[in-house]
């Protein structure tokens, strides 16, 4: 279920002439097998794709986003290197989810997880659908100590609070880890940003409510980044630890995300979110991240990938 990376994949434009000053990110990259142990990490950020759509399939969705990581890199790989000098980069592979087995494919990819945070990296998880939060959320509870708060941010146009019965998808991972944290007497902390009033039914808001949900609506963020949201989202980074942060490209406006499972015409406006990611990558409590719901079938001249991409690069430069 796991295929490392090899460098074909991370291949990109080399300014040879250029020198040093020339770099790309293509470049940087190192290989790390995360099939063996792995060195200290010493903050490391580690690329790990997760090959699935089953979730998508399941939640009646377009599927497609198994292919998603290998654009997301290849997207990323020309980027310019401006990265902080202790800042390193590491391509991590791929895990797969062959025949439909979501829930095993989900194990291997908390596993990848929790070795690289124990290891002291910061994993990067490129989707997939909405189903790979699940996974990587595993492994990210597994390397939480007694007591501590694990603050849970996503950038979505949907809650994803949907029933796991009878059975999870791409629909249900932040109802499943509210299950398993309260199964563990832990506390489910929530905030969703973008959320679209008409892409959740009465339900799915009666299930934010009863789980104590935060949420910013995508109206909200409309003109710009006002105090009253980056309040909100400081208030939350204060009643946390460490944070999950996942962004489900659905979030954005179609017009900049048209290659996802469920595009969202009215959606967010790429430079309005970014203040708000650096409120959260600021608080310095983000632990490992991902992006979700890149659906390459369905992309228009590679805007959702390149979309993606720049996000983690902002995302990336800014974590301390
Ligand atoms: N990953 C979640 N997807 C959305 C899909 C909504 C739709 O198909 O319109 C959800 O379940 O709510
Ligand atoms: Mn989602
Ligand atoms: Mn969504």
């Amino acid at each position: 279920m796991y295929k490392p990376a090899d460098k074909d994949a991370w291949k990109g434009r080399i300014d040879t002439q250029d020198g040093e000053l020339g770099l790309r990110w293509n470049q940087l990259i190192q290989l790390l097998d995360l099939s063996r142990d792995v060195p200290a990490g010493s903050g490391g950020i580690v690329f790990l794709g997760f090959c699935c759509d089953e979730g998508v399939r399941r939640n009646q969705g377009r599927v497609g986003a198994a292919k998603a990581p290998a654009e997301i890199r290849k997207a990323m790989a020309s980027f310019a290197d401006h990265l902080p000098e202790e800042v390193h980069l590491y391509g991590g592979g791929d895990v797969f989810c062959p025949n439909q087995k979501m829930e095993e494919a989900q194990v291997q990819l908390g596993r990848k997880v929790e070795l690289l945070l124990k290891k002291g990296y910061k994993p990067v998880v490129m989707g997939g659908g909405h189903e790979t939060a699940y996974g990587h959320f595993l492994g990210i509870h597994k390397t939480m100590q007694e007591g501590e708060r694990l603050g849970i941010i996503n950038v979505d146009a949907h809650f994803d609070l949907r029933t796991d019965k009878p059975q999870p998808s791409s629909g249900s991972p932040f109802l499943q880890m509210a299950q398993e944290l309260q199964q563990k007497g832990q506390e489910f902390h929530y905030l969703c940003v973008g959320i679209q009033e008409y892409g959740n039914t009465r339900k799915l808001f009666q299930t934010a409510k009863e789980l104590g949900a935060s949420y910013i609506p995508a109206q909200d963020l409309d003109s710009g980044v006002s105090t009253a949201v980056l309040k909100k989202v400081q208030q939350f980074l204060q009643g946390v630890d460490k944070v999950y942060l996942s962004i489900d490209l659905d979030a954005f406006a179609a017009a900049y995300a048209p290659g996802v499972s469920a595009p969202t015409a009215m959606g967010l406006v790429p430079h309005t979110v970014l203040p708000v990611l650096r409120e959260i990558m600021a608080s310095g409590k983000v632990v490992s991240l991902d992006v979700v719901e890149l659906n390459p079938l369905f992309d228009l001249d590679s805007r959702t990938a390149r979309l993606a991409a720049t996000l983690l690069y902002h995302l990336v430069q800014r974590w301390v």
